[in-house]
């Protein structure tokens, strides 16, 4: 026997589209974003896979991401879980910063080291009294409230995301898999990384390598006694490899 899970990471934000390291900031999806979730549950409806429950981030672009794809396969009733871990990589300083010109500015190496790298974190947020504490501003300045039980957010490598995602993994998502429901997770670029490495065994080299597209069902089959990986799926292999291959342009 095998568990479900599903992965999903959100369609294109207004970060992405921008170019823009976003991190915990709270940025809307764009209309290709939109059209991406709903994308994704129609993959879902196509495919027979649906969700019995969701976990997601607490920012709106997973959120969002989630509610789309979900009434598009009619399971927008499902149970749902969020919580911070499950949040993107907190990007300290860089959050807000065109990417382009952080690489322009820093380097290929160091750029590509705080994006993707296991153990190297981007430098610390400046201390501002204009800036909501933990980044959550939208870009338009709007402070959003930090929700009850996130806390302040600090510049965070992959291995933070590990280690702050690992509990959740644990305590949450295994349970629900093991009671035999379809998962479906919602959620991030390098959150989504987070769990693949613990999920896949992906060695601190390996993991620089991998990129997560965006709004494309990930389908993961897992032995239900060892939850070793049996099976992985793209449900669009095809737009999965164009995301994948376009994310080498992505600063340039
Ligand atoms: O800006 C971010 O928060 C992330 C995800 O969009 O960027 P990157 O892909 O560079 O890690």
């Amino acid at each position: 026997m095998t568990l479900t899970l599903v992965l999903l990471r959100h369609g294109q934000s207004l970060g992405n589209a921008e170019g823009v390291f976003t991190g915990w900031q709270d940025v809307p999806l764009t209309e290709l974003g939109l059209a991406q979730a709903v994308r994704a549950g129609e993959l879902l409806r196509d495919a027979g896979l649906l969700p019995d429950l969701v976990h997601t981030s607490l920012r709106r672009r997973a959120i969002t991401t989630a509610n789309l794809a979900l009434d598009a396969c009619d399971r927008h009733w499902i149970p749902v879980a969020r919580s911070w871990r499950l949040n993107e990589r907190h990007y300290g300083a860089l959050q807000g910063k065109d990417k382009r010109r952080v690489r322009e500015q820093y380097g290929d190496e160091a750029f590509m080291a705080w994006r993707r790298s296991y153990g190297v974190a981007p430098p610390p947020e400046e201390p501002s009294g204009e800036r909501a504490p933990d980044g959550g501003a939208a870009p338009d300045g709007v402070p959003s409230a930090r929700p009850a039980d996130e806390p302040e957010g600090h510049g965070e490598a992959l291995r933070d995301v590990v280690v702050r995602a690992l509990p959740y993994w644990t305590d949450a998502i295994v349970p629900d898999l093991r009671s035999g429901r379809v998962v479906l997770v919602a959620a991030h670029g390098n959150s989504i990384r987070a769990l693949l490495k613990y999920i896949d065994h992906i060695s601190d080299e390996a993991i620089a390598a991998l990129e997560i597209p965006n709004g494309v069902p990930l389908r993961y089959d897992l032995d239900e006694a060892t939850l070793e990986p049996v099976a992985r799926t793209y449900l669009d292999a095809v737009e999965a490899e164009r995301q994948v291959a376009a994310a080498a342009l992505i600063g340039r």
